[in-house]
């Protein structure tokens, strides 16, 4: 099976690297409104920001293999309050595809007890690998969700989503099942249910990104990208200002495919619902309110019950205002 991909001129890159990003400077109005453009447009695009160097992807790279050579069993340990949010794997619909969660990542105890529980012998170079991703992709989160808030308008709102986000680090491997020159779908074509993921892939290339008429976008693996998503419950609050950026995993070659991405998730109690401010005559209210736990449900519901790997939905569509 092929999966045509292209490489468009027009991919949504957009450059964090310069040192002096503050708020009010020309730089700084320059992002906003590329940001913006890509939420649009893509509901995606690629962040470079020089953080990672091959050292560092080397030395996560490694210890995400250590990781998943676990047994099953043991990597089953990884629990989680919602589901597919600790460990996931051998679903029909992703066979290659596994996954385990982190929750709360921002302190580095809870990166080290997840380790600690896994590897009771103890791994501590695991949670110093991983500290080196997940702190530029918290600033890079809280860069971006503060950007777009301005951008719309409506930036007195920032405290209150803060207050209200989950964080999941979640650590991917997918393994071929197929022969070497086959192309296999890692991760069927999909929308993340959440506000905003921040992804990086380590050696191998895969992920795609869907533009609006549908092409792909073949993203290549670079020390310094983060490709930044926007998931369903953002372009719920946003009122249908971002798209949910849809994307997939293909995969080539022989080697197992690791990534990682921070997951910004919603607390339980938090109602998604679009700000006044962003509904108007000509901006009517797109979606009812929703909790972030009902679009997991509606996700599991389908990720068990489909047998073969196709297309997921759009989960918000059941909260449309119609
Ligand atoms: O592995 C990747 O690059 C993408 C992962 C992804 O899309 C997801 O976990 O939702
Ligand atoms: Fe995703």
């Amino acid at each position: 099976m092929g999966y045509e991909g292209h490489h468009l001129s027009v991919n949504p890159i957009i450059d964090f690297s310069m040192s002096s990003l503050n708020p009010g400077t020309p730089e700084w109005d320059a992002i906003k409104s590329q940001v913006l453009k890509a939420g649009e447009d893509y509901g995606c695009f690629i962040a470079l920001l020089d953080r990672l160097g091959p050292e560092v992807r080397k030395g996560i790279t490694n210890e995400l293999k250590h990781l998943f050579d676990l047994p099953t069993e043991t990597k089953m340990l990884n629990l989680h309050r919602l589901p597919l949010s600790g460990y996931v794997g051998q679903l029909p619909i992703v066979p290659s595809y596994e996954s385990l969660g982190i929750g709360d990542p921002s302190s580095l105890e809870n990166i080290k007890s997840f380790s600690d529980m896994l590897r009771p012998e103890g791994r501590p170079s695991f949670s110093e690998n991983v500290e080196l991703f997940t702190k530029p992709a918290f600033e890079l989160e809280s860069l971006v969700k503060r950007i777009v808030l301005e951008s719309l308008g409506v930036d007195k709102y920032l405290d209150e989503l803060k207050d209200s986000t989950s964080y999941n680090l979640r650590v991917m491997r997918y393994e071929k099942l197929q022969n070497v020159d086959t192309d296999e779908l890692g991760l069927v074509p999909h929308y993340d249910k959440n506000f905003i993921t921040i992804l990086h892939q380590l050696q191998s290339d895969g992920l795609e990104l869907e533009t609006k008429d549908g092409e792909w976008i073949k993203i290549k693996p670079s020390p310094g990208s983060f490709i930044v998503l926007f998931g369903e419950s953002f372009h719920a609050w946003t009122n249908g200002r971002l798209r949910p950026g849809g994307h997939r995993v293909v995969m080539s070659g022989d080697q197992p495919r690791y990534s990682m991405g921070l997951f910004s998730d919603l607390k339980e109690d938090f109602l998604v619902k679009a700000p006044d401010e962003l509904v108007d005559e000509e901006h009517p209210l797109i979606f009812k309110h929703f909790k972030f736990k009902e679009l997991v449900n509606i996700l599991v519901k389908e990720v068990s019950t489909i047998e073969v790997p196709q297309r997921c939905n759009l989960c918000v569509d059941a909260f449309r205002n119609v």
